[in-house]
This record gives structure tokens, sequence and C-alpha cells, in this order.
């Protein structure tokens, strides 16, 4: 039997840590901390995640400003919102919540975006210090994967990591931080021969496919460490991973649930993120 390994609670612990600092900030008079969120269009997830990201600021005392900005908003006014916002010396972090609608090209949204304000760690400039192993903004979700294994225990040196997904927001950043920690590293993807032999190698398993319930006991390495990030709704609406969680866990070490693993580690660990740009900005 694994044992679950909850990002809401660890989330807990981190908000609590990030509520004092900032309250050591309001009790010194400092500038706090602020957050600008960027939402294009009506996806009713977008909505429910730029929600949550802005409750996290509350919760924690940080500041947020959400720009809701209509479906037909073009490129030159998203830019143009963008520019405003790292011309703007009272916001330190600021992000543009994907996927942006039809007809908006997203890299270039990305960098347009001040790399000193880039919290969730998408500009070139950031995925570059990342390869480089320079001290950077990294993306969120990885980010909280990493955390999520250091919570578990797990050591990733010299342990056999696979990563199911290539994606630049997950795949590739996660399994470059699993590198980084001198994990050996496969990444598997959609033309991956014998994919549950390859993934049943692994001590440490991050799903990120977005196919609903793939990942079953034949892809799992008895006592392996597996991290679901995926995010899919099945016919009846029910949010559910990448990981069959009753096949996989109990064969797995540690697995993490959806919800209440990953998801809520994005946010935690861009509200992380936020008060390290801040820092920076207040050269501390
Ligand atoms: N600009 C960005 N866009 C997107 C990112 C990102 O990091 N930056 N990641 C995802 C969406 N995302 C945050 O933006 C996100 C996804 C999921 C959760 C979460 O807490 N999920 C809950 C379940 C919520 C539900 O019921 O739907 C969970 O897993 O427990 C938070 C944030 C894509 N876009």
């Amino acid at each position: 039997m694994a044992q679950v390994i909850y990002g809401s609670e660890v989330s807990k612990d981190i908000r609590a840590q990030l509520s004092e600092q900032m309250e050591a900030l309001r009790g010194a008079g400092a500038r706090m901390p602020k957050l600008a969120v960027i939402l294009v269009g009506n996806n009713p997830a977008s909505l429910s995640y730029v929600t949550g990201k802005e409750k996290a600021c509350a919760q924690v005392g940080m500041e947020s400003e959400l720009i809701r900005l209509p479906e037909a908003t073009t490129q030159d006014e998203l830019m143009a919102v963008v520019r405003r916002l790292n011309e703007d010396p009272a916001v330190d972090g600021i992000l543009c919540q994907l996927p942006l609608p039809r007809g908006l090209d997203s890299a270039q949204v990305i960098r347009e975006i001040r790399p000193d304000k880039d919290v969730d760690g998408f500009h070139p400039i950031n995925v570059g210090k990342l390869y480089l192993k320079e001290d950077g903004f990294v993306p969120c979700t990885p980010l909280g994967c990493m955390e999520l294994l250091h919570r578990m225990g797990v050591n990733p040196s010299g342990k056999r990591a696979v990563v199911l997904g290539r994606s630049n927001l997950v795949g590739a950043p996660v399994a470059r931080l699993l590198l980084n920690e001198n994990a050996t590293v496969t990444i598997c993807h959609s033309k991956t021969e014998n994919l549950p032999q390859v993934c049943a190698e692994a001590d440490i398993l991050i799903a990120a496919v977005g196919r609903a319930k793939m990942v079953t006991a034949e892809y799992v390495k008895e006592g392996a460490a597996v991290i679901d990030v995926g995010i899919n709704r099945n016919e009846q609406g029910k949010l559910v991973g990448d990981v069959d969680f009753a096949s996989v866990e109990p064969k797995a070490g540690f697995i993490t649930p959806v919800p209440k693993g990953v998801g809520p580690m994005t946010i935690t660990m861009l509200l992380k993120n936020t008060l390290k740009a801040y820092r920076q900005h207040e050269g501390e």
C-alpha cells in the first residue's frame, strides 16, 4: 500500500510559512508583493484557476490584480497590457493564464513579460537558466512535483526517473529538474515503444500526458514514487488524473491523488515565485 501524499496538505504548511513572511513585511511597513494575472476570454477552467490564484494571494496576505480581457482581445491589445504591467513598479509577478483563445500567440506574450517578473517561468530566459542550472524562475507545476518528491523523502540522485509527457509546461521542465538533481531521466511520449515496460523501470514516475487513468499497475515498479500531474474530466465531469489510482496505489511506495495532489501545489509555488520576485526587486 502506497503512502498517499496530499499536495493540499503540503500547501497548507507552505502557505502558513508564506503568511508569516507576509506578516513580517506588513509589520515592517514594507511595500507588499503583488501578482498580476491576465485572463483573456471566458474559459470556465481558466476562470476557476485564476480565482484560485487570487484567493491564495488573499489567504497569505499578498496583493493581486486580475486583469480580465474579452475573448475578442487582439494580440496588440494583450501585448500592451503586458507592457503596462512590466512598467508598473508595484507589480512583482505577471502571468497570462493559458490556454489563450484561438488566434492569440501565447509564445509572443510570454516573451514580452519581463523575465524578472515571469513568475510562471515560461520566458526563454528563465527556461535557459533552468537548463544552465542558474537561478531563475522555474515553472510552478514542475516545482510542485519536486517539492512533493522531497516531502516523500525521495532523493532523486542516482534514481531512475521516467517522465510521461514532453510539454513545455510540465514534462520538459520536470525532466530537467530531476536531471539537475542527478536522476537518470527518460522522457516518454506518444512515439515511445514498449511504454509500460519503460515506465516500470522507474523509481520515480511522473505522469503528465493528459490521458485519463492511462497509467495502470503494469506501468509501475513495486515501491515507486508516482506523481500524477493529469487534470482530465471523465464522462461524468469528474476530475481524474493520468494515473489509475485504484490499480497503482497497492503497488506504489508513494502516490499523489487527483484532485488534491499536484494541482494545489501549482498555485502554492506561484506564491513562492512571486515572493522571490519581490525580494529580488527589493534588492534583498
Ligand atoms: N499561465 C499558466 N497557465 C496554466 C498553468 C500555469 O501554471 N500557468 N497551469 C495549468 C492550470 N493551473 C494553473 O494555472 C492549475 C491547474 C489545477 C489546479 C488545481 O488546484 N486543481 C485542483 C482541482 C481543481 C478542480 O476541481 O478543477 C486539484 O488538482 O486538486 C490549480 C492550477 C494550465 N494553465
